[in-house]
């Protein structure tokens, strides 16, 4: 396949860098392609001054490189890597469907079958993440993109070196999604990822996440307390979920699997492909 050579001397050159699809805190993000083979690609410029504070090298690289092991449909590629002088350059799958959380604040909220979809391909992204170790993805709106069948996609915006997404004013440096055992102070396992997916469907069929208040020490009280409500319109079959997920004990939370069989999301799953199925039918009609 005409994807950039694994291992060679790979450069800049190899890429006609086009349009800038947006600005991280370490750099920024183009839209490119191969000079060969016109492969579509993403190309985040990371400036090596603002990440390696310090010998930190080898650990960028060694993460880098487990990144770039990750291989599932709902997680952003990593396909190749390189630095020059003052830069290192990744290589990334491009998802054309831009930002999730633009389509959440366009759309107001999404739809039950849409938020059971995107429930269904987060939990199977995780869960091969944490088969692999990997845990900790920075889940969030922010870091979720849309690819080209509107598929959920994670992607990691500087993932060890966790870039503060300046995107939303109050997603910059928000806790809305930490789990009670981080505001506590406590360790962390993978069950972080199952209360941030929590929050994550509340957000995707509310519009806001549950634990928003207007000053910080509220906020900090009902995630610690696990306390929220839900507006009439949230379905018992969502609440459910989101109720066995949002439990302020981590050992109490549902697994993954347990989120991929829930009847609301299977059920949701079956009503997105139904209609997709119509939508060809139609289409080929
Ligand atoms: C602007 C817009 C919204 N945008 N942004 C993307 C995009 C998607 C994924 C990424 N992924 C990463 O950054 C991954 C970083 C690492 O795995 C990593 C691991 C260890 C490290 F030390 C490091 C290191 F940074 F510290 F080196 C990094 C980045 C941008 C995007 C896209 N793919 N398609 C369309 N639009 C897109």
């Amino acid at each position: 396949k005409n994807t950039p050579n694994k291992g060679g001397k790979l450069s800049i050159n190899d890429f006609e860098i086009g349009r800038p699809l947006g600005k991280g805190k370490f750099g920024s993000v183009y839209l490119a392609r191969t000079k060969t083979g016109h492969f579509h690609c993403a190309i985040k410029v990371l400036f090596k001054s603002q990440l390696i504070s310090g010998g930190v090298e080898h650990q960028l690289e060694r993460e880098i490189e487990i990144q770039s092991h990750l291989q599932h449909p709902n997680i952003i590629r990593l396909y190749n890597y390189f630095w020059d002088a003052k830069k290192i350059y990744l290589i990334l799958e491009y998802a054309p469907g831009g930002e999730m959380y633009k389509q959440l604040t366009t759309q107001k909220r999404f739809t039950e079958a849409m938020a059971g979809k995107y429930m269904y391909e987060i939990a199977d992204a995780l869960s091969y993440c944490h088969r692999k170790n990997v845990i900790h993805r920075d889940i969030k709106p922010e870091n979720l993109l849309i690819g080209a069948q509107g598929e959920l996609k994670i992607g990691d915006f500087g993932w060890s070196v966790h870039a503060p997404s300046n995107k939303r004013q109050t997603m910059c440096g928000t806790m809305d999604y930490l789990p009670p055992e981080m505001v506590n102070g406590n360790s962390h396992s993978d069950a972080v990822d199952l209360w941030a997916i929590g929050v994550l469907c509340y957000e995707f069929l509310v519009g806001k996440p549950p634990f928003e208040h207007e000053n910080q020490a509220d906020t900090y009280s009902a995630i610690k307390a696990g306390r929220f409500t839900y507006p009439d319109f949230v379905k018992k079959g969502a609440r459910d979920l989101i109720g066995k997920l949002l439990v302020v004990d981590p050992r109490r939370r549902c697994s993954l699997q347990e989120v991929k069989d829930h009847y609301w999301v299977t059920s949701m799953l079956d009503s997105c492909r139904r209609a997709a199925e119509k939508q060809k039918a139609e289409r080929a009609a």
